[in-house]
């Protein structure tokens, strides 16, 4: 069974591509809603944030605040390294422990999705990686309206923390072109097909 990564920045279109793969039989681990899963519900790690970032990380219902520790980290690179360092290791974990359970299901290659694939080291454990290209004007657009919540700032200060997306496609085995200039079902069903073939071999 193939691992595959899929990675790219923020409002890139990731999920929109895994939901392509996904309809194609895919199993797609979302490692950004597996993160937020873990750090709530991994008491380890739930008590390592509260020690790094204080009570506000949680709110009374003992929900991740994710407005606090966004505001936290990506205005601060220390701060966002420390939450790196903590969060990282327990979703590699978690998806050691979703990936064995896929192992006997017959599926010729999985999906791992993930922001920070070459940043948390993680593509080092994968087949071969996917990035989804798309401009940063796409993009930024694309997020504004998604979450209105955020800025302009905001999405700056969040896209200057991930590697940039000239090196990412330098260093991916593919790219998917989601510029609203690409049709993005053929490109799908094509790596899907290449995965298939690759599989077999
Ligand atoms: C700081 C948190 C709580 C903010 O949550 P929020 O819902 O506001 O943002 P969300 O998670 O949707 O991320 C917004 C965008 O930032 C990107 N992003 C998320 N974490 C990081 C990071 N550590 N470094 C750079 N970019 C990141 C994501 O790709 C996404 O595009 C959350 O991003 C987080 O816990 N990040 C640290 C864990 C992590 O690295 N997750 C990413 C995959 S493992
Ligand atoms: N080709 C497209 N045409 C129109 N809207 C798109 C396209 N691709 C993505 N979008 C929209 O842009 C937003 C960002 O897409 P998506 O959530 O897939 O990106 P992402 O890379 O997963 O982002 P993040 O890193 O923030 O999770 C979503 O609202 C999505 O519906």
């Amino acid at each position: 069974m193939l691992k595959i990564g899929i990675t790219g920045g923020i409002g890139s279109g990731k999920s929109v591509v895994c939901r392509l793969f996904a309809a194609l039989g895919a199993p797609v681990y979302d490692s950004d809603t597996r993160a937020k899963w873990v750090m709530t519900n991994d008491t380890r790690l739930r008590d390592e944030l509260l020690a790094a970032f204080g009570p506000e990380s949680f709110d009374a219902l003992g929900h991740l605040n994710r407005t606090y520790l966004a505001r936290v980290a990506f205005t601060d690179p220390a701060q966002l390294a420390r939450l790196n360092a903590l969060v990282h290791p327990a979703v590699g974990r978690d998806f050691a422990q979703w990936l064995s359970a896929r192992q006997t299901e017959g599926h010729a290659y999985i999906l791992k999705e993930a922001a920070l694939l070459y940043e948390s080291g993680a593509y080092q454990q994968l087949d071969q990686i996917i990035t989804v290209f798309a401009p940063v004007a796409v993009r930024q657009a694309r997020i504004q309206t998604r979450d209105p919540h955020r800025t302009a700032d905001d999405i700056q200060n969040i896209i200057g923390k991930q590697m940039s997306e000239e090196e990412k496609i330098q260093r991916a085995d593919h790219v998917v072109y989601n510029d609203d200039a690409h049709l993005l079902i053929p490109q799908a069903l094509e790596l899907h097909n290449a995965f298939r073939e690759l599989a077999k071999k």
